[in-house]
């Protein structure tokens, strides 16, 4: 089986191109046209539509028949159910317009299981499953944040643009922080100015302090995040004060910002383990948590700083803050250093966690936690979230190309899984 047909992982797929393939699997109906990217790669065309989200009644069918296990009753004909049932509502480009057309058809599955038992054996395993995951794309800040060559600002401005025409909610811009401490971010007003009135997605900015608070709204940021740690050795190498002392800042910063009815987000980092201390206790990743969500943070992003997390570790972490701050005001934030953000993100869904962090092409990397690797990759997390079914409205092409643009500036292969075998099969199929 190929890495193309691995999401589905319900039966064998009848053969197809690389391009159907494509076209099935990857995100939206919407797919940007190959010469507006201008990037000139073997993207498939498909249908033109002004943005990725416009496409309202792919989402409509989507919603309604895609979670063939959360159905109570089912109309149409028994052979249109089984379809849907077996393909488990895998993305819109499949509920969308291709579900209507001959190809898709012609090559109903032919399991052997009968639907009931696919029914019982999808509510077995996707049952907490949400219907939509907000992506918070965080890669023109952490991704960038650990490059050692300066990018130029014109480049992460093009990012950041790029990344919002993917349909992405949430752009994370970059961070107003001490440029002694992280030169690569020192040009955070030249980048937010440019960027401040993008429309159709948020695009915080990180502030440590007051400081960087007063910069970030002087350069038109509408939402900012803190960063504390639950770790009391990173935070001291990562902020330079004890977790108390970041805490009263980030309420100074909070209350500040709620005075502009500016959002604010919270991060604790080192969740699971700290480069320093080794395992981290749950129990003080729910005392930071608690502390960010009762001074107004509006999100907690828990987050595995060095990616040493696995379920085994996640689920511990998460009961526990979940007892002190509601599930729907988390997120979770993987990186990839052992490859378990994955597995990690996804028992994360299972617990009603519904928004994930991630990074273009897995940049990323903080300066402070030698040896962790980049973020999971964004364009791996949306080919899961469309294997499962699960709606992101990020367009998986425009994704692709934003991650091989800022991958071919950095001159380094994407890390993402995802965009090599999408971009191995587009260019073999160019040659047949
Ligand atoms: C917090 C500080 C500023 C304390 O830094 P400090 O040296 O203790 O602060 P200070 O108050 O003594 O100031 C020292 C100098 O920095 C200046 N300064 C002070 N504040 C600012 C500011 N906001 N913007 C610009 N400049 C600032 C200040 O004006 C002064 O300048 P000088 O007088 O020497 O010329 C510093 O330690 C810092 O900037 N740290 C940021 C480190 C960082 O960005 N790390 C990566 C974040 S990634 C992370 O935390 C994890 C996360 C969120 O991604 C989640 C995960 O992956 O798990």
């Amino acid at each position: 089986m190929s890495s193309l047909e691995e999401p589905l992982g319900l039966d064998k797929l009848p053969s197809m191109s690389t391009i159907d393939r494509i076209q099935r699997f990857s995100s939206g109906a919407c797919r940007p046209r190959m010469d507006d990217m201008g990037m000139g790669s073997c993207w498939i065309e498909g249908r033109d539509c002004s943005s990725s989200n416009s496409c309202s009644n792919d989402y409509d069918e989507f919603t309604e028949d895609s979670f063939p296990w959360r159905s109570h009753t089912r109309n149409g004909s028994k052979n249109d159910s089984y379809t849907r049932s077996s393909n488990g509502g895998r993305n819109d480009s499949v509920a969308g317009s291709l579900c209507a057309s001959r190809y898709f058809l012609d090559h109903q599955y032919r399991s052997k299981c009968d639907e009931k038992s696919m029914r019982t054996t999808s509510n077995k395993f996707l049952r907490g499953i949400p219907k939509f995951v907000k992506i918070v794309e965080v890669g023109p800040r952490d991704g960038l944040q650990n490059e050692k060559n300066t990018v130029p600002t014109a480049i992460k401005v093009e990012l950041i643009r790029r990344l919002v025409s993917c349909g992405l909610p949430v752009v994370e811009a970059t961070s107003f922080v001490s440029p002694k401490w992280v030169p690569q971010l020192a040009d955070a007003k030249d980048v937010m100015e440019a960027v401040h009135n993008l429309e159709d997605a948020r695009l915080p900015v990180l502030t440590p302090n007051m400081k960087g608070f007063q910069a970030a709204v002087a350069a038109g940021a509408k939402e900012v995040a803190v960063f504390a740690s639950a770790s009391e050795s990173f935070s001291k190498s990562n902020i330079n004060c004890s977790i108390e002392e970041s805490l009263a800042r980030y309420r100074a910063v909070t209350q500040a910002a709620k005075a502009l009815l500016i959002p604010v987000r919270g991060y604790v980092s080192c969740a699971i383990g700290c480069p320093v201390e080794g395992p981290i206790a749950p129990s003080k990743v729910a005392y930071v948590a608690k502390e960010l969500y009762e001074m107004g943070c509006f999100e907690i992003s828990l987050g595995d700083t060095i990616g040493v997390g696995t379920p085994g570790t996640v689920v511990p972490m998460l009961e526990a803050v979940m007892a002190v701050v509601p599930a729907d005001k988390l997120a979770v934030h993987f990186h990839d250093t052992y490859g378990q953000s994955l597995p990690n993100i996804l028992i994360s869904l299972q617990m009603g966690i519904s928004t994930v962090d991630s990074s273009v092409a897995g940049l990323g990397g903080c300066p402070y936690a030698k040896g962790a690797t980049g973020n999971v990759a964004t364009e791996d997390v949306v080919y899961m979230l469309n294997g499962l079914g699960v709606k992101t409205n990020v367009d998986l092409a425009k994704l692709m190309v934003a991650g091989e643009f800022i991958s071919k500036h950095l001159c380094r292969p994407s890390g993402s899984k995802t965009a090599i075998a999408l971009c191995r099969a587009t260019a073999d199929a160019s040659k047949i």
